[in-house]
């Protein structure tokens, strides 16, 4: 494994075998080779209790980890799988059929759950996860004919592979083991796939995941079916194997808290952290637990509220943070974006408009703002604006502080709807459509960026600009074929394995530019790209921004810097309070009293007249 592989904090662009996924190899063996070798009824427990907790947590992971939504109520799922699997056991059908009828169950379960939810950001989404569990806890209870009530199920006694059930321990090490590594293989495919791409942007920023074209509800809700179906599958085993459940044990905050805690402390959002935390804790508390019986309830608690406290102080991004930084250490220096961040410069820079014989002619329009208005309370910020946009032009949108121009933009790209008004988009089709939101208007080639960069800030540069490119390419390996040529066209060629957050502000700005880009728009939203750069990045930009123009996109520029509006647009609309207060050349509107006025003030424009 490389260094700069090691470096992404998702781990999605590893290519080679190094010594991590060796080490990984070995682990995910003896967890099998170690209990077959030793044949002890306790340590085999042990073994099936760690492959157990693995797997549920892996399962966790894809929820709380790479979609970011942090459940502390995932038992729901696991007791699900549990009930399915032993109601239909002691109607006489196989678990293993059981546990597919668990999980169809849970999958539905936690789509409707999540789906109310997900207005929920941070702590009130935990909050809201734990209370669905209480009300499922309470309503299993109630409904005692269905599952026993308090007093619980027992199954029926059946042996054998049919009935998952057995005297050994052995067959039910082989079946956990063979659930850890689907569960396993599921997650690294999410982890890989634009899925995983998705989710993960999304946790990061979900406006710039929604501008880059991903349904970012739709992507969390096939996370929860997953993640949901995956943990109703284990409880179905884990209810075979202990054969009785009862709802204080299968729909329990305490093992939902385990589920959650085993990704936090093996590095939450990677593939391998949730088996390494369950890994080292569970051996710890199991003999705990052993040994000091009875006198020591509840010591298991305990032991993970030391560790916690321990990884929180010491190893916060967990085992897997702690395995990257040893492995960046070692090995060849990761890549520093300070000291490589230049990259080649399009063309040499221009003060006004060159006209480049190659450009593509501007064509009919493509864009259409009719009387848009928008008030926020009493704030009228935008009034009647009205303007088109054509095939191939430059449209600079200037005005002062506060003048709407990011309001306009918002309602432009679907992120805001307009109180009055409509915007139309000419899709591929020649006809003219109105969407509603942003998903739409980038299905329509739309591409925005934002005011305040919103970079995938644990993603490297490269992964950045795959979540663009995966709106034109399904495929992984195409998709990073194509973020790779984006990237080195936007001169972000040396910085691709570099995370985005140690990006100065002028690299930042391209990588917006660059994720948006390998979405090939066909109209491109770009929102004060120019500002807080310094002048060579201004000029480097400028460049850009040509050879942006020169391959045909649409581009209205939101721009403060004059010497940028001066050299890239075709027409310049000013806003002022929200009005369209002049259109035209840039050369005339920037000589126009009104906008003088708007700019400087009435007594500089008149003591100038
Ligand atoms: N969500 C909101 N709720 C209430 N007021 C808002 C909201 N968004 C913007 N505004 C207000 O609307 C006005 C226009 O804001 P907007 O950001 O569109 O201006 P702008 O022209 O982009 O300004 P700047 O150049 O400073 O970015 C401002 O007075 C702002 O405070």
């Amino acid at each position: 494994m490389s260094i700069s592989d090691i470096h992404s904090q998702t781990g999605m662009n590893t290519r080679s075998i190094g010594w991590p996924q060796v080490a990984f190899g070995v682990l995910l063996a003896s967890l099998l080779l170690i209990p077959l070798g030793i044949d002890n009824a306790f340590v085999s427990h042990v073994f099936i209790t760690i492959c157990l907790f693995a797997a549920l947590s892996t399962a966790w992971n894809i929820v709380g980890g790479f979609a970011g939504q942090l459940s502390l109520g995932h038992a729901v799922f696991y007791g699900i799988g549990g009930y399915a699997g032993v109601i239909l056991f002691n109607l006489g059908v196989t678990p293993w059929i059981g546990m597919f009828v668990g999980a169809a169950v849970a999958a539905v379960v936690g789509m409707v759950i999540s789906y109310p939810c997900f207005r929920l950001k941070g702590p009130f989404y935990t909050l809201a996860s734990i209370a669905f569990l209480e009300v499922i806890r309470v309503l299993s209870l109630h409904f005692k004919d269905m599952t026993g009530g308090a007093t619980g199920m027992m199954i029926d006694l059946r042996l054998g592979w049919t009935w998952m059930v057995f005297r050994e321990r052995w067959p039910s090490l082989l079946i956990v083991f063979g659930m850890l590594l689907v569960t396993l293989g599921v997650a690294w495919a999410i982890r890989r796939s634009r899925l995983g791409f998705y989710l993960v942007a999304t946790r990061e920023r979900e406006s710039a995941a929604r501008a880059a074209g991903v349904r970012t509800v739709r992507v969390r809700l096939i996370a929860v079916a997953i993640s949901s179906a995956l943990c109703a599958m284990l409880g179905t085993f884990h209810a075979m194997y202990l054969t009785y459940i009862e709802p204080a044990a299968m729909f329990s905050l305490a093992f939902s808290i385990q589920i959650a805690m085993f990704a936090l402390i093996g590095g939450i959002g990677t593939v391998a952290g949730p088996l390494l935390g369950a890994a080292l804790l569970v051996p710890i508390t199991e003999w705990a637990r052993a040994s000091l019986g009875a006198s020591a309830l509840g010591l298991h608690g305990f032991v993970y509220g030391i560790v916690l406290i321990a990884f929180v102080l010491f190893m916060p991004n967990g085992i897997m943070g702690a395995i990257r930084r040893f492995a960046r250490s070692g090995g060849k220096a990761a890549v520093e974006p300070a000291q490589t961040e230049t990259g080649p410069i399009v063309a040499p820079a221009h003060t006004v408009a060159a006209p480049d014989p190659d450009r593509p002619g501007i064509g009919q329009d493509i864009l259409k703002v009719e009387n848009l208005n928008k008030r926020f309370g009493g704030l009228h910020v935008t009034r009647d604006v009205n303007f088109t946009l054509r095939e191939g032009e430059v449209l600079g949108l200037i005005g002062p502080n506060g003048a709407g121009k990011t309001t306009l933009f918002n309602m432009i790209s679907g992120f805001l709807t307009p109180d009055e008004g409509k915007v139309s988009l000419r899709g591929v089709d020649g006809q003219f459509h109105q969407p509603t939101n942003p998903a739409d208007f980038a299905a329509l080639g739309m591409g925005r960026t934002f005011q305040i960069v919103q970079p995938f800030a644990a993603m490297t540069v490269e992964e950045n600009i795959m979540v663009g490119a995966f709106y034109r390419h399904h495929d992984e390996r195409d998709a990073r074929e194509a973020a790779r040529e984006t990237a080195w066209r936007m001169g972000l060629g040396p910085l691709l394995n570099a995370e985005a957050r140690g990006l100065t502000i002028g690299g930042l700005k391209r990588l917006e530019v660059a994720r948006v880009m390998a979405m090939q728009p066909r109209v491109l939203l770009l929102d004060e790209v120019m500002a807080g750069i310094n002048q060579t990045d201004v000029r480097r930009a400028i460049d850009l921004m040509l050879s942006i123009r020169d391959t045909g996109v649409s581009i209205i520029a939101i721009e403060h810097v004059m010497q940028a509006v001066m050299s890239l647009s075709d027409r310049v609309i000013v806003l002022a309070s929200g009005e369209v207060i002049a259109e035209g050349r840039p050369q005339d509107v920037v000589r126009d009293p009104h906008v003088v006025e708007a700019y400087l003030g009435k007594e500089f424009a008149h003591a100038h007249a």
